[in-house]
């Protein structure tokens, strides 16, 4: 049987982030007049996403998706170019209009558990030393993309076996996280 393929970035495995890494560019897919997002920090919480509105390169079955400080990420060329893919969804996707790249996502909540940090793919970038995928969110839902169901066991033994933990949400540390935010802002938690 063949392997499963999860991402073209992870399927060979994964390079550890580089030492005192401070950031790169990401370029979107036009060969002419791309998009440049000038990314000024390391990333952090890179994990896959099965979800089906994260982007993820032709043929890929999960997104590698990473979170960074909003005020780390600045579109640097071809501005012009990005629109909002779902103006109502929490994560503002701003994707290529030409290529169709999500270049950056944006939460503009305030009171979003997440506010304030971008979620960008690091794929999109030639420099090396970006963190690695952690783990596997949103398993599950590469079935909404049309996965057949019976194959969801040698996926998550495929991602196991790439030590991506899968998770059908955020991985638990994450979910604490929100949770505690949520019971904070609620008075539950005091
Ligand atoms: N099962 C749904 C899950 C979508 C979902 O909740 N995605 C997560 C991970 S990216 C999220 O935080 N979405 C917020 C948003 O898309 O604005 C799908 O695949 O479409
Ligand atoms: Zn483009
Ligand atoms: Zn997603």
């Amino acid at each position: 049987m063949a392997k499963v393929s999860i991402h073209p970035a992870v399927d060979n495995g994964f390079k550890p982030a580089k030492k005192d890494f401070a950031g790169g560019t990401l370029t979107c897919k036009c060969t002419t007049n791309p998009v440049e997002v000038k990314i000024s920090a390391q990333t952090a919480h890179n994990h896959a996403c099965g979800c089906t509105k994260c982007w993820k390169p032709a043929g890929a079955t999960f997104a590698v998706i990473a979170v960074v400080g909003r005020d780390k990420v600045k579109v640097t060329k071809n501005e012009n170019k990005l629109k909002i893919v779902d103006p109502s969804a929490t994560i503002q996707r701003h994707a290529c209009k030409e290529c169709g790249v999500h270049m950056f996502g944006r939460i503009e909540k305030k009171e979003h558990p997440f506010y304030g940090l971008d979620f960008v793919h690091t794929e999109l970038s030639k420099d090396e030393g970006w963190s690695p995928p952690e783990f596997a969110a949103f398993v599950s839902s590469i079935i909404e993309s049309g996965y057949k169901p019976e194959g969801m066991g040698a996926v998550r033994a495929r991602l196991r076996e790439l030590k991506l933990e899968p998770y059908d949400c955020l991985s638990p540390p994450l979910m604490d996280f929100i949770a505690t935010h949520i019971a904070k802002a609620s008075g539950a938690l005091k």
